[in-house]
């Protein structure tokens, strides 16, 4: 299996906040201006826009990579779609836009998005397609459904799919969409609402090399690393395995805060001590304090973390791997989905574990 993996650490050098939010036209990178940057990109114009050339004669010379196309669409404008293309689109990309529910795309149409109405139009329109949908079902439906998007694919345009879906559904999409003789790539994420704003995203992708290098400019101004692992369904994959242990992570936590707080301690405190110690992590610091105070603003709905879990545990059954832990956690998230939890933050989990909830199951 092929790996690789770059950091694009030269965006530290740009703005301190999101250096991505510069001008596509302007970035251009040279090794004295960012040592650091791996060999690949050193006197590498990033990307020049906007040169429509054939997208198909882009692919055949990705590996000079000195011209890419910048008609990209955007299926799917929730919580990290939004941002998302958001970014492509202050970076100075061409973008068009489609959500199920139009009045999200408003505010990309504002910053200068085109709008079309089928995920059709939108493949049929553009050069790249990334699509950023709920769950398994959404995903199929958009990408080979009706109007969908496999129906304005051919060949040289490439899709994008980075939802969290699993890996007999990445590769269904898949099929769909190379049999039209486009390229396809998937692209889950790790990194929440915030990273999505920022641009700094973690791309989990695997699928055509040749599409992972020609949209790898993109997915820079989207996020701060990427991952290429080979053949499809191993980012799938590898995003299942990040969040079932995410999952039970927060499932644990909550256990831990409820259980300090019966003995009498100050759970903010346990908050503090656990941020100094080996199990620090930036989730315990960043929802703990909300956690406390019994609030969960959403940046990764309950929702999706259990569908993760879901399909996580499908995942170890393929392989006969045995999960436990991931098992129990999946049936604490589907108590708190079943007391109208489901678009909460995931931390909101700790709910589940309440004396009251647990009366009431
Ligand atoms: N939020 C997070 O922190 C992260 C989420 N993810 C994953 O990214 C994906 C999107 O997550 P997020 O943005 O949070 O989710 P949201 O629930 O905010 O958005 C879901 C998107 O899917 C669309 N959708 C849902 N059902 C359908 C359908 N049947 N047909 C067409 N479109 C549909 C929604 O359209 P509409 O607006 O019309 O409802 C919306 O655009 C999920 O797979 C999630 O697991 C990955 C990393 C982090
Ligand atoms: O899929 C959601 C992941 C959320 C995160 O990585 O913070």
């Amino acid at each position: 299996m092929a790996v690789s993996w770059v950091s694009w650490s030269s965006k530290l050098l740009c703005s301190p906040q999101n250096t991505k939010t510069c001008s596509a036209a302007a970035i251009t990178m040279s090794s004295s201006f960012c040592p650091s940057l791996p060999t690949h990109f050193k006197s590498t114009p990033i990307f020049s826009i906007p040169k429509f050339q054939s997208f198909s004669s882009l692919i055949s010379a990705s590996a000079t990579k000195d011209e890419i196309p910048a008609r990209l669409g955007f299926l799917g404008l929730g919580i990290m779609g939004s941002p998302m293309a958001q970014n492509l689109i202050k970076s100075g990309c061409d973008v068009t836009v489609w959500n199920r529910t139009k009045s999200k795309c408003d505010p990309l149409i504002s910053l200068g998005a085109k709008y079309v109405s089928t995920p059709e139009e939108v493949a049929a329109s553009c050069d790249i397609t990334f699509a950023m949908l709920a769950d398994p079902e959404s995903a199929v439906d958009v990408a080979c459904g009706k109007n969908g998007a496999a129906n304005g694919m051919s060949p040289g345009k490439g899709y994008v799919d980075v939802s969290t879906v699993d890996v007999t559904t990445s590769k269904l999409i898949c099929g769909n969409i190379k049999a039209t003789g486009a390229l396809f790539l998937e692209a889950p994420v790790s990194g929440s609402k915030k990273p999505a704003e920022d641009g700094q995203l973690i791309f989990l992708t695997a699928g055509d090399k040749s599409l992972y290098d020609t949209v790898s400019p993109f997915l820079d101004i989207m996020g701060k690393s990427r991952f290429y692992l080979g053949d499809v369904g191993n980012g799938a994959a590898m995003k299942l395995v990040v969040n079932m242990i995410m999952g039970s992570m927060m499932a644990s936590f909550s256990e831990g805060l409820l259980l300090s707080e019966k003995v009498g301690l100050d759970p903010s405190v346990l908050v503090e001590v656990v941020s100094q110690g080996a199990i620090s992590a930036p989730m315990f610091s960043m929802k703990g304090p909300s956690m406390v105070q019994s609030k969960y603003p959403t940046a990764f709905p309950l929702k999706h973390q259990q569908k993760d879990l879901r399909l996580a545990l499908g995942l170890a059954e393929s392989v006969s791997q045995s999960t436990p832990i991931a098992a129990a956690t999946n049936e604490l998230y589907k108590v708190a989905k079943s007391h109208g939890l489901s678009d909460h933050d995931f931390s909101a989990v700790i709910e589940a574990l309440k004396a009251k909830l647990q009366t009431q199951t």
